[in-house]
C-alpha cells in the first residue's frame, strides 16, 4: 500500500489511531519548591510513581540509582508502564526530559539475553547519538552482566563489525546503529536479525523524512521477524510524518506527553539579535566575553563555517572545538568526548549536534545561523537546559528568511522570543547552581 503518493511503506498492518495523550494529567513541579525544581535530577511530575512501581528488575532498579534518577520524568511515567508491556509507542515528549531511558529501561527489562541472537535493534540519525545510546545501555545494564551491547555506524572498518557479529562469544543482544551501516550489515548478510523482538527508532522524524535513511531503515525492518515491539520518539511529531511512522507499527499507542505548544523548555530563556551578516563574529566575540557560561554550542550553516568559525574563535584565545560531517569519524568522537569530558568549553557545530547529542553542563545555546526550520530550531535549543535545568538561548538573524523563521518557531511552539536586552542578562536566571 502506498502512502499519499510517497514511495512504498511496509504495510504490516493499519493501525488504529489510540491517541494517549497524558494518561493523568501531570502537573509540572507541583508540590515541590523553587530551589528543588531548579537542582538537576529534580524534575518530576507528581512524585505518585517512583520508578519501583514500575516493577523493574532489581538489577535495573539499581543502576538507576547509582545513576542518580530520582524520579521518573513525565514522559517516563507515561511511557514505561507501556512499553515494558510490549506495545508499539509513538512518543513525542520535549528534549531533555528523558525519552532515552524510556526505551533503554524497557528494552533491558523485556530483555532475556540467548548468546548469538540479536534481540533489541536501536537506530538513530548520528554516529554520535549511537555512541551516546550505547552508552545509556552500558550505564543501566552494568547489574546485567550476561548483556551485551554494541554501536556500529559508518566510517568505521566494518570488517570488524562482521567479525564481532560472526562469533557467538561476542555477538551482542543489544545493538544501536545509524541507519546506513546496519543496511550494509545486512546487505552483505553478516548479521542476523530475525530474533529480533524490539526495535526503536530515536528521533524518528528525522530517519523517517530523509529518502535515504527511510529506505534503509524499510530494508532493515523487512529482514526482522514481523511479530515484535516497535518504539519511536521524538520531540518533534509533525501531523506529515505520523502516518508514516505508523506504517510500521501495530495498533500503536500514540504517546503525546507535550502537544507543540508546550515544546518549548521552561528553564530556557529565548532571545535573538538582529545583525548584519559582517556583524556576526563581532557579536559572538563580546557575547562570550560578557556572558556566564558552563558550556556553550554554537550553530552554524555548513562544515566550512564551522572549520572557519572555530579556527577564528581559537586564533582569540576561546577554549574552542569544531564538529562537523567532514571530520574522520574516530575524530567525530573524540571531539564529542572532549566536549563532554568538559576539556573545551566550546563547541562549534553543524546540525550534527542539533538533535539527542546529551551534554550536561551546556546552559547556552547560540544559532551563529538560524536553522532552516522551526523544528531544528526547537532540537538545537534543547541541548540547553536538559532535564529541568536552566539556560540561555541566543539567535542571531541576519536576513528576511531568518525573520520568517523566527516567526514560524514563535507560532508553532507558542513561545515569546524577545530581543536580547541590551544590559544582558542576569546570570541568575540562567545559570545552574
Ligand atoms: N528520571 C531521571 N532523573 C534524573 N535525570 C534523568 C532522568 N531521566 C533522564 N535523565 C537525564 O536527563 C538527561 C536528558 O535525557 P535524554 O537525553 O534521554 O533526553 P531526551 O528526551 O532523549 O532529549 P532529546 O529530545 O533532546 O533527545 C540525560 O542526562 C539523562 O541522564
Amino acid at each position: 500500500m502506498s502512502h499519499e503518493g510517497q514511495e512504498e511503506l511496509l504495510d504490516y498492518s493499519d493501525s488504529e489511531e489510540i491517541a494517549v495523550t497524558s494518561a493523568a494529567p501531570v502537573v509540572e513541579g507541583e508540590g515541590t519548591t523553587e530551589k528543588e525544581a531548579d537542582k538537576k535530577g529534580s524534575y518530576v511530575g507528581i512524585h505518585a510513581t517512583g520508578f519501583r512501581d514500575f516493577l523493574l528488575k532489581p538489577e535495573l532498579l539499581r543502576a538507576i540509582g547509582d545513576c542518580g534518577f530520582e524520579h521518573p520524568s513525565e514522559v517516563q511515567q507515561v511511557c514505561i508502564p507501556q512499553s515494558i508491556l510490549g506495545t508499539d509507542v509513538l512518543c513525542q515528549a520535549k528534549s531533555g526530559l528523558g525519552k532515552t531511558a524510556v526505551f533503554v529501561l524497557s528494552t533491558l527489562q523485556q530483555l532475556e539475553p540467548v548468546d548469538g541472537e540479536i534481540s533489541t535493534v536501536v537506530v538513530c540519525h548520528t554516529r554520535e547519538l549511537a555512541y551516546q545510546i550505547k552508552n545509556e545501555y552500558s550505564r543501566f545494564s552494568k547489574y546485567m552482566p550476561d548483556v551485551k551491547t554494541q554501536v556500529f555506524y559508518g566510517g568505521t572498518p566494518i570488517k570488524k563489525d562482521i567479525e564481532l557479529l560472526k562469533n557467538n562469544e561476542t555477538c551482542p543482544h543489544i545493538i544501536v546503529s545509524t541507519p546506513g551501516r546496519l543496511h550494509a550489515l545486512v546487505t552483505e548478510k553478516a548479521i542476523r536479525l530475525n530474533n529480533v523482538k524490539s526495535f526503536v527508532i530515536d528521533e524518528c522524524d528525522k530517519v523517517l523524512e530523509s529518502i535515504d535513511m527511510r529506505r534503509d531503515v524499510q530494508d532493515i525492518f523487512r529482514s526482522t521477524p514481523h511479530q515484535k515491539q516497535v518504539m519511536m520518539f521524538s520531540a518533534t511529531l509533525s501531523t506529515e510524518i505520523r502516518p508514516v511512522c505508523k506504517k510500521f507499527m501495530v495498533n500503536p499507542l500514540e504517546i503525546f506527553v507535550d502537544d507543540d505548544t508546550k515544546l518549548t523548555l521552561h528553564g530556557l530563556q529565548q532571545y535573538f539579535i538582529k545583525l548584519e551578516e559582517s556583524e556576526k563574529n563581532r557579536k559572538l566575540s563580546d557575547l562570550l566575553d560578557s556572558l556566564d557560561f558552563n558550556q556553550v554550542i554554537i550553530f552554524v550553516r555548513t562544515t566550512h563555517r564551522a572549520e572557519e568559525l572555530n579556527k577564528l574563535l581559537c586564533a582569540c584565545n576561546f577554549p574552542s572545538i569544531a564538529v562537523h560531517s567532514a571530520l574522520p569519524q574516530k575524530e567525530r568522537i573524540e571531539r564529542y568526548k572532549s566536549f563532554k569530558e568538559f576539556n573545551k568549553r566550546i563547541c562549534v557545530s553543524t546540525d550534527v549536534f542539533g538533535r539527542g547529542i546529551d551534554i550536561e553542563r551546556i546552559n547556552l545555546a547560540i544559532n551563529y545561523d538560524m536553522p532552516p526550520e522551526a523544528d531544528q530550531y526547537l532540537h538545537r535549543v534543547g541541548r540547553a537546559g536538559r532535564f529541568g535545568t536552566k539556560g540561555l538561548a541566543i539567535s542571531l538573524v541576519s536576513s528576511k528568511e531568518d525573520e520568517e523563521v523566527l516567526e514560524k518557531i514563535q507560532s508553532r511552539f507558542d513561545v515569546k522570543i524577545s530581543e536580547f536586552p541590551e544590559e544582558g542578562v542576569d546570570p541568575s536566571t540562567y545559570m545552574n547552581t
